[in-house]
């Protein structure tokens, strides 16, 4: 976490060593990264990166967490222009890097580097580490060579190795050790901003923190602004001074750390959170269970993204005195259904069924009774109901999702929600449940989950 960290007259964290023109280093507004496989498929393409907009101050370090496949690997590698934008605009002290073309963009990209989860990856075995750590100083073309070869001796003490390692190899270190490598290299052209992708996921746990502290000691040493993209929440949570939390190529809520986490705002940061172990397990605790996995980014939902998961998803005015357990299993139902939509395109799925076998689905008759049986179900619910498993029955399971949203949808499926400002340190939500004209997720949740 960067150290001199300060306070504006907005109430925003801003760091007191910030240049003299603006606190912002980063401003990335609505930008997209779409991949087109060129395929049969290539009129859908994966949204990985879907409209976000935030910015990223200088010397701090903003955490990037969201389930695996949600678009932060895409959206780092777009903000360094190793992934072309779609849409959308990211400005680096006022320059938009989207418009830079082959040799401006080769010029800027000194001030802003990566760091790789696995070192081997980015290290060629048949190089010297001298070689390696020098590479970007020859490309740049960067004063002597003698003056190259001092450079990198310097940044091997810099990065806690010996300047005797510049003559052996990759293979001849510790995971640990090579990650330290790609720091050195990634450091070679003193750059402003970088990209921390994972850094420590895949080095054992003891050596985790060791590169951690060597993270924060660089970034008080030398200045340097951090997008930290991690899966692990307590990592997160030490280091980062503030957090985006991304689904489905959104960014769902983002705010300074701690507020963050002692008081997320967002039904996904919410469910996010109650998933991390705690240290006493005897101690009980509300996890939030997400229904399915998330949607495909080729299709997302219309709407808010996290609607179809949704735990605190916003009722219509008819359901919202329904039993709570009877909701929970209707979402849960929506997620079979659209789990069996995506079967359907499966072609084992599909020659089982054809040739009478048993799917791993189960009849619609087991589902109910599975879902319903304990339940009384009201006279105003049995007649979907009936009408949702008559469309399952014929495989038709975009039929039954278009009477299950008509019925039980609401403006969590047909809107998009704008972004609510929550806290007066600037944490922002994307959910319709903050506009204030519903209870808030929290509410919900207690009641639903407490
Ligand atoms: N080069 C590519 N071509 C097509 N689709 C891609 C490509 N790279 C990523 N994707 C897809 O884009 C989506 C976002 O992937 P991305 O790697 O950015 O997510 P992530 O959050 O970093 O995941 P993880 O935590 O597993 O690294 C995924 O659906 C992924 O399959």
């Amino acid at each position: 976490m960067s150290q001199e960290v300060g306070q504006d007259t907005t109430g925003f964290e801003t760091d007191a060593s910030a240049g003299p023109t603006s606190d912002v280093m980063v401003e990335v507004e609505d930008l997209k990264t779409y991949y087109d496989d060129g395929g049969l498929l290539s009129n859908t393409p994966v949204k990985a990166v879907d409209g976000v907009t935030f910015d990223i101050r200088r010397g701090e370090t903003l955490g990037l967490v969201g389930e695996s496949g949600c678009g932060k690997t895409t959206l780092g590698r777009t903000l360094l222009q190793l992934e072309e934008a779609t849409a959308g605009e990211i400005r680096f002290d006022d320059t938009d890097v989207t418009k830079l073309d082959g040799d401006e963009i080769q010029t800027w990209r000194k001030n802003a580097q990566i760091v790789f989860q696995d070192p081997d990856s980015s290290l060629n075995d048949r190089m010297t580490i001298g070689e390696i750590v020098r590479e970007p100083l020859d490309v740049h073309d960067w004063e002597t060579s003698r003056a190259r070869r001092q450079r990198v001796k310097e940044l091997l003490d810099t990065v806690g190795l010996q300047r005797e390692h510049y003559y052996r190899y990759p293979h001849q270190f510790s995971g640990g050790q090579r990650q330290r490598i790609s720091i050195a290299r990634t450091l070679a052209l003193e750059p402003d901003f970088v990209v921390l992708d994972e850094p420590v996921s895949a080095l054992d746990v003891s050596v985790q923190a060791e590169i951690i502290n060597l993270l924060e000691d660089l970034q008080n040493e030398f200045g340097l602004t951090y997008l930290f993209i991690a899966h692990d929440l307590s990592v997160v949570r030490h280091l980062c001074d503030r957090v985006a939390v991304m689904y489905l190529g959104n960014i769902m809520e983002i705010g300074p750390t701690e507020e963050l986490f002692t008081n997320p705002a967002n039904p996904y940061t919410h469910a996010l959170l109650s998933a991390i172990p705690r240290p006493d397990p005897t101690v009980e605790r509300n996890r939030i269970m997400l229904h399915g996995t998330p949607p495909n980014p080729r299709y997302p939902p219309s709407g808010c993204p996290f609607s179809t998961r949704c735990p605190a998803r916003i009722r219509p005015e008819e359901y919202r005195g329904l039993d709570d357990a009877l909701w929970t299993r209707l979402i849960t139902l929506r997620g079979l259904i659209n789990e069996r939509k995506r079967a359907e395109l499966s072609i084992r799925e599909r020659v089982k069924s054809k040739l009478g076998g048993s799917t791993r689905f189960g009849t619609v008759e087991e589902i109910y009774d599975e879902l319903f049986g304990d339940l009384k179900v009201p006279s105003s619910v049995q007649p979907v109901l009936d009408e949702i498993a008559t469309h399952l029955r014929g495989r038709d399971e975009d039929g039954a999702l278009a009477v299950f949203d008509e019925e039980f949808g609401g403006v969590c499926e047909r809107e998009s929600p704008d972004y609510q400002t929550v806290s007066e340190t600037g944490q922002q939500t994307l959910c319709h449940r903050h506009t204030g004209d519903y209870e808030s997720p929290e509410t919900v949740l207690d009641r639903r989950h407490g």
